[in-house]
């Protein structure tokens, strides 16, 4: 007989995904099917969203071959019936306080940043770079986290330095930027460009760096379909663009500049959403989605 989430203490929620408190060496980590869209985590849900990033979570942590913050198998007798397949048993870890951002191309907050400084995260990139640009070496751009619904904030590496020392800030690059190369070197291979990720490290009772949270899913990582590709123009997200079109139609009567939620999102958006993600998973792990744990929605 599995438990139910009410059995386990809730301990946290970021936009799309909770934290419970398991026992004295585990956590829960629930992956909801809410999403997000021009800062506001939208009304209406994406069936199955959950399920399948928590399973490109799961692909990735076991096709990597480094270590990672997984304690058990994804259907261990501990989760709850009700988030089978889109929940993982997780060990506590001392969490590194920065967001270890990986970036193959410029975009987002490291283009803003570049266009007011010539650099990011305090290193000075070619002159000449647009939005969408191909960086000639992937870059890390740590950032601090911000609370739910602000944004986190670019610092230089000699922030990450001071607050976690030489040997560890230099491992943590080394780890962001190994893992990024790898992974997009196996997306691109399958039509997707990962064109930049973010992962969060902890430390275990030993002090070893922990890759934890969740690891390339289309919430932490933008993904561009290889053969869209065309630097100079806002590229097309693979898996939010419907969401983010139909909100700034005409039709979704919706203002982004307003303050205003945005409106529920019609059937069409969500069915083509929801097949955009598990098209990534099976894209990418060469997978089937009909095959992964739970109950389809
Ligand atoms: N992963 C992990 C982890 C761990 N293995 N040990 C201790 N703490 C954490 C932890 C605590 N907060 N966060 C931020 C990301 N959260 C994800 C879930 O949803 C809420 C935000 C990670």
């Amino acid at each position: 007989m599995r438990p139910t989430l009410a059995d386990y203490k809730h301990l946290m929620s970021g936009k799309v995904r909770d934290l419970y408190d398991i026992d004295e060496h585990n956590l829960l980590m629930v992956a909801s099917d809410r999403i997000s869209a021009y800062d506001h985590v939208l009304e209406t849900p994406i069936p199955d969203k959950g399920r399948v990033l928590t399973a490109m979570s799961v692909y990735f942590f076991s096709e990597l071959g480094i270590p990672h913050h997984l304690a058990a198998s994804p259907d261990d007798d501990r989760i709850p019936e009700e988030v089978l397949g889109r929940a993982l048993i997780v060990r506590k870890l001392d969490m590194i306080p920065f967001e270890c951002v990986a970036r193959g191309y410029l975009t987002g907050s490291a283009l803003k940043e570049y266009r007011e400084t010539g650099s990011v995260c305090g290193i000075t990139l070619p002159d000449g770079l647009t939005e969408a640009s191909k960086l000639e070496d992937s870059v890390f751009t740590p950032a601090t986290k911000a609370d739910v619904g602000d944004h986190d904030v670019n610092v230089p590496f000699s922030a990450v330095v001071d607050r976690l020392g030489e040997e560890l800030a230099h491992k943590v690059r080394e780890e962001t930027l190994d893992i990024y190369l790898r992974a997009s070197s196996l997306t691109e291979a399958r039509g997707l460009l990962l064109a930049d990720t973010k992962f969060e490290f902890g430390l275990d009772a030993a002090g070893n760096l922990i890759l934890a949270d969740e690891v390339l899913t289309p919430d932490s990582s933008r993904f561009w379909t290889v053969g869209d590709y065309e630097p100079g123009k806002p590229q097309p997200s693979f898996d939010k663009q419907f969401v983010r079109d139909w909100l700034t139609s005409s039709e979704s009567g919706w203002d982004r500049a307003s303050d205003s939620p945005p409106p529920p999102l019609p059937d069409d958006v969500v069915d083509a959403t929801r097949k955009r993600y598990i098209e990534a998973y099976e894209r990418i792990s060469g997978l089937q989605f009909d095959e992964w744990l739970g109950e389809s929605a």
